[in-house]
């Protein structure tokens, strides 16, 4: 019990202790993988932006530009073109953001709100600043941005936004005079933006990671229930029937197999102890086969061991499951009977002699024994209560055998 438990108390710490180093390490990886699945997102999307800007202002301005001095057509202006179609796509994949962010734009609906504002501030403050990235937004709403500044590099530019009288008359018909003028030639005025959300590659991450942990929890729980068949099988029950063995070499008297000395002694121990709790009886019976010697002499050692057995055997018969009869040595039985007064001790004593003398033995024909009874006076110790009844036994003997003697109260 204390190895399977030693052993299963390794395993869980091996397991607890694997599976955090192992769960922290592969989170991590999920993590960055995940991140860099977003960050890769927005650098498309911005290369996108620019890609539709650069063919609007090659292939479509260029055919269109006639047009404008009717009618102002905002679908040839870069920034007009790349919002407009990545606004589309927004659309089809929420969260998905293109923006062209302006401090003061022609198109109000590209205002930049204040925590646009703080990262234009940033590139005016800054002119070698070429791009800022980072984290935005909270739950759901949570999104990796990459912004680049908008910086007036053409002069071209300027007409349409440093002075009203400047720009186009058809332009400021639709947008009026109020807003978008007062650029300057290399002055920041503003940033593409772009916003890729961060939930979906988070909660993919997390999925792989709470599949990755139930395998390994799984994984775990088999080889857990297959290590404990195989202690089970190939340790525990070959060592708990080594011990077995063991405790019966130890405890077993192997002719007969009643228990041993030293067993008895630590059964009328035990026993002596739960009759002080308990103030129960306790009495033994000690009996010695009479002229043994002569059996042995006449029929042989074989023979006089086969009397041991069968004494044995005789013994067993009449004793009750609680009782405990041992091999003390030689030819000498002794018995421990519990919650036994001295009457009944006397009684059972006097039932096994007459078991052993009432039929003969194969070979030998009739045996005896001589008994001597003692009942426990609650105050010897265990060697003082034996000595009583081996004196009664003596005096068994010395009164002419095949008898049971009790012994006199201490
Ligand atoms: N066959 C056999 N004989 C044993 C064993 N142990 C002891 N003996 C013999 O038992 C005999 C005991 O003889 P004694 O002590 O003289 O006693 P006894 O002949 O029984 O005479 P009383 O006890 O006075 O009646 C000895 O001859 C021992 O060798 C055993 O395991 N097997």
């Amino acid at each position: 019990m204390r190895l399977r438990l030693t052993f299963n108390l390794i395993l869980v710490a091996v397991f607890v202790i694997g599976i955090l180093v192992a769960g922290w390490h592969y989170h991590a990886q999920l993590q960055r993988d995940a991140m860099d699945e977003v960050r890769h997102n927005s650098q498309v999307l911005m290369e996108t932006a620019l890609a539709i800007r650069s063919y609007t202002t090659d292939q479509i301005k260029p055919h269109l530009d006639p047009l404008n001095a009717e009618r102002f057509l905002p679908q040839t202006v870069p920034a007009f073109a790349a919002t407009e179609t990545l606004h589309r796509l927004g659309d089809r994949y929420p969260g998905y953001v293109y923006k062209e962010s302006v401090l003061n734009p022609t198109n109000p609906r590209d205002r930049a709100n204040e925590w646009e504002r703080s990262l234009i501030e940033q590139f005016r403050a800054d002119a070698g600043l070429g791009e800022l990235s980072g984290i935005h937004g909270e739950g759901v709403e949570q999104s990796m941005y990459v912004a680049r500044p908008i910086t007036i590099r053409q002069a071209a530019c300027l007409k349409c936004h440093s002075t009203p009288d400047a720009a186009p008359a058809t332009m400021r018909a639709v947008y009026g005079d109020a807003n978008g003028f007062g650029w300057k030639q290399d002055e920041t005025v503003g940033m593409q933006l772009v916003r890729v959300p961060v939930l979906y590659p988070l909660e993919k991450a997390r999925r792989a990671f709470n599949t990755f942990m139930l395998s390994l929890a799984a994984v775990f729980a088999l080889m857990f229930a297959g290590l404990n068949l195989a202690l089970e099988r190939l340790v525990i029950v070959p060592m708990a029937r080594v011990n077995r063995r063991l405790e019966e070499l130890a405890t077993k008297d192997f002719l007969t197999d009643l228990v041993n000395r030293r067993r008895f002694f630590e059964r009328l121990e035990a026993d002596m102890a739960e009759a002080r709790i308990k103030h129960l009886g306790l009495s033994v019976v000690i009996f010695d086969l009479d002229f043994f010697k002569r059996i042995n002499d006449t029929f042989g050692h074989d023979s006089g061991d086969s009397v041991l057995r069968h004494t044995a055997l005789r013994v067993r018969e009449l004793l009750r499951s609680s009782d405990c009869a041992a091999r003390f040595g030689g030819e000498e039985f002794i018995l421990l009977l519990r919650e036994t007064r001295i009457d009944a001790a006397m009684a059972i004593a006097e039932a096994v002699r007459g078991k052993i003398a009432g039929a003969p033995y194969e070979v030998v024909g009739a045996v005896s024994a001589s008994f001597g009874v003692a009942e426990w006076n609650h105050r010897e110790d265990a060697r003082e209560l034996i000595n009583r009844a081996d004196k009664a036994l003596y005096q068994a003997k010395q009164d002419g055998r095949n008898r049971v003697v009790r012994a006199p109260e201490a």
